[in-house]
C-alpha cells in the first residue's frame, strides 16, 4: 500500500492564466482566500509534504511554508515543465500533481490512484472524471507517478515535445475514473470562479 508519507504533493501554479486576464491565478480569492489554499488543504492529508510550482509571486507563495520551485525554462512551456522541476525536488518515491485551480479536488485522489499504480505495476496514473451522462474526460494534470521518471521526462522534453498525454503513452500508465465531476471543476475564467463559488457554498 502506498502511504501518504511516501508521496510529495506538487501544486502547479506556474501557468500564464491568460483566460483570467494574466493575473496570478493561485492568488485570486476563492471564498475570500487565495485559490491555492483550497488545493493545499485538500492535498495536505494525502501527502507527506508539498512543493509549489510557480513562476511569479514567489514571495507570496513562500508564505505557505513549502518550497516554491520555478520552471527551468522561462517560456511557460506547459505543465510538464512543472512536473520536471517537481520531480527534481521530490525526495519521496512518489509525486502527486494537482493544479492550483481545482479547489474541490478529490480527498481520495492519492488513495485511489496509489491502489491502481501498485495493483497494476504502473509508473504513472492520471485521473479521469465521469460526467453525469457517463462521458469520461481525462484530467492529465492530476497524476500520481514514480519519482524515478525524471530521466524519461527530460528525454521527452528534450525532443521538443510538450504534450502531456504523449509522454504518458511512453510509460506504463493508466487512469482511475472518479465519479464526481465537480471535484475536477477548474477555474479558468472569472465566470467559472463565480459559478464554482456558488455551487460550493
Ligand atoms: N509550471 C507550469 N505550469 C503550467 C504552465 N502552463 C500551465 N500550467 C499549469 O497547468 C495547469 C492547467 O493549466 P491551465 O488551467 O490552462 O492554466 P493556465 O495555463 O495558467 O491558464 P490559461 O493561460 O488561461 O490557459 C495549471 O495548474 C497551470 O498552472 C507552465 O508553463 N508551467
Ligand atoms: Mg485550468
Amino acid at each position: 500500500m502506498i502511504t501518504a508519507n511516501q508521496i510529495t504533493g506538487l501544486i502547479l501554479a506556474g501557468g500564464r492564466a491568460q483566460r483570467m486576464g494574466g493575473i496570478d491565478k493561485g492568488l485570486i480569492p476563492f471564498h475570500g482566500k487565495p485559490l491555492i489554499e483550497a488545493a493545499i488543504n485538500r492535498l495536505k492529508p494525502q501527502v507527506s509534504t508539498i512543493l509549489i510550482n510557480a513562476n511569479r509571486s514567489i514571495t507570496k507563495y513562500s508564505h505557505y511554508g513549502y518550497p516554491v520551485v520555478m520552471d527551468e525554462t522561462p517560456d511557460f512551456s506547459g505543465p510538464l515543465a512543472g512536473f520536471s522541476v517537481g520531480l527534481k525536488h521530490c525526495k519521496t518515491p512518489y509525486l502527486l500533481t494537482s493544479p492550483c485551480d481545482s479547489p474541490l479536488l478529490p480527498t481520495d485522489l492519492a488513495e485511489k490512484m496509489g491502489a491502481a499504480l501498485e495493483g497494476n505495476d504502473l509508473e504513472l496514473v492520471f485521473a479521469s472524471s465521469q460526467e453525469d451522462g457517463g462521458k469520461i474526460w481525462s484530467q492529465p494534470v492530476f497524476c500520481l507517478m514514480r519519482s524515478n521518471l525524471q530521466e524519461s521526462l527530460d528525454v521527452f522534453l528534450s525532443k521538443g515535445d510538450l504534450k502531456i498525454d504523449r509522454w504518458f503513452t511512453e510509460l506504463r500508465s493508466g487512469t482511475v475514473v472518479f465519479e464526481s465531476p465537480l471535484a475536477f471543476a477548474n477555474v479558468n475564467t472569472p465566470e467559472e470562479l463565480t459559478a464554482l463559488e456558488k455551487v460550493s457554498q
